[in-house]
């Protein structure tokens, strides 16, 4: 029998993943797979993780089922092994060791299933001297250096939420990690670990950022350069309303349009010369004060000057460019962003909600031929 919650559409259908739940990085590199229609299972343990939030609104569940296995008891670790000899993808997020401990490390799971690509997901990775301790993605980008480079030159780093740590130098490193690697197991039948360490993936991403630093082109702190803020035609700048515009007119033809557009016609010898960059950014500061947010987006709309309103998350939605595309989507009353990438031949979608903790033990037990998930067989009477 059919269910709501049956998995498929998109690129990943019939990838089967399973997710030990964790959270942060782990969860979402699940939810991507999902996104891109893979089957994914979520082992949720009994009363959740530590930072668990209403399961209702957990969006990062979406397009998954969820089982619920009690690791610690004595059937637990077998019946996830059952899953992952069935699976072509496993996503762990524990502190290293963990996963060994409650038996479902990859050793158990590679001699069930050679193939499988066992991924994990840490901040720290699985060696090196701080492997062990706890953390979250503030002190795992600190030392970085990307955490550093962040901010205004007088003022504390900028806290980029748990954007850049947690999924982009995590959660994206993860799964392109375990999508190469279930390239590989395609081609020979064997399967590997994958260890996404976020301090390695936010490291890999300011890879151009090293070249440039090298090269003499990048100062080692934050606020003073071409694309941190330093500059005056890469930044944001306040409106007469108390919200904020965001400029990045870099090229030559681009900066003269935008100086034109704001109604500065004595600065362009300005965009070279460093000397003049304090100048120019009082009087473009000065301009856009001089009008509210909305009315200087007006005067941009439709050009080349590289200019786009500061919006909220709540406002972000309505954007004319972001609504026409179905940037974002509504599922279950929940407004949130839909899959991406895009794909001509396979599209995704937000097919189902998020899934409730054990919700769905009974259909992953029959779809997955694991009849041992189901309760009555854990305990026969
Ligand atoms: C986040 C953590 C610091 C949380 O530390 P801990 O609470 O000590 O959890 P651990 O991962 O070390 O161990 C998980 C514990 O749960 C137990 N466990 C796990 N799953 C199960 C099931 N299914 N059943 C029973 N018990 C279970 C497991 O045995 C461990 O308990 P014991 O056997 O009793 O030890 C750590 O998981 C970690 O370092 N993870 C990797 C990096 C990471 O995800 N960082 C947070 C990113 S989120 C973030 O940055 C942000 O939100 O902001």
């Amino acid at each position: 029998m059919a269910t709501a919650r049956t998995p498929g559409q998109g690129p990943l259908t019939g990838v089967r993943v399973v997710e030990l739940a964790g959270i942060g990085p782990g969860p979402f590199a699940a939810m991507l797979l999902a996104d891109l229609g893979a089957d994914v299972v979520r082992v949720d343990r009994p009363g959740g993780p530590g930072l668990a939030i209403d399961p209702a609104y957990d969006v990062t569940n979406r397009n998954k089922r969820s089982v619920v296995v009690d690791l610690k008891s004595p059937d637990g670790p077998a019946r996830v092994l059952d899953l992952a000899a069935r699976a072509d993808i496993l996503v762990e997020g524990y502190r290293p060791g963990v996963a060994e401990r409650l038996g479902v490390g990859p050793e158990p799971c590679h001699a069930r299933n050679p193939s499988l690509v066992y991924g994990r997901m840490t901040g720290w990775g699985q060696d090196g001297p701080l492997a062990d301790r706890a953390g979250h993605d503030i002190a795992y980008i600190a030392p970085t250096g990307t955490l550093g480079m962040i901010g205004r030159p007088d003022e504390p780093p900028a806290v980029p939420a748990n954007l850049l740590g947690d999924y982009a130098g995590g959660s994206l490193y993860l799964v392109v990690g375990v999508l190469a690697a279930l390239h590989h197991a395609r081609a020979t039948g064997t399967g590997q670990v994958v260890d996404a360490a976020i301090v390695d993936g936010v490291s890999h991403l300011a890879t151009m950022i090293h070249g440039m630093l090298a090269a003499g082109g990048w100062q080692d702190r934050r606020g003073v350069n071409l694309l941190d803020g330093g500059c005056p035609y890469y930044g944001t700048y306040e409106t007469a309303d108390g919200r904020y515009i965001a400029v990045g007119a870099l090229e030559p033809r681009f900066y003269e349009e935008f100086l034109a557009l704001l109604g500065i016609d004595d600065q362009a010898a300005a965009r070279k010369d460093v000397t003049r960059w304090g100048e120019l950014r009082e009087r473009v500061a000065a301009r856009f004060k001089s009008r509210t947010r909305d009315e200087w987006t007006a005067v941009f709309d439709g050009t080349d000057a590289c200019v786009a309103p500061v919006l909220s998350l709540r406002e972000a939605p309505h954007h004319p460019h972001l609504a026409a595309r179905g940037t974002f989507t509504d599922h279950g009353g929940i407004t949130q962003p839909a899959p991406a990438p895009r794909f001509s031949a396979t599209p995704t979608s937000v097919r189902t909600g998020p899934a409730r903790p054990g919700a769905d033990t009974a259909d992953v037990a029959r779809d997955w031929d694991v009849p041992g998930l189901l309760p009555s067989s854990r305990n026969p009477q």
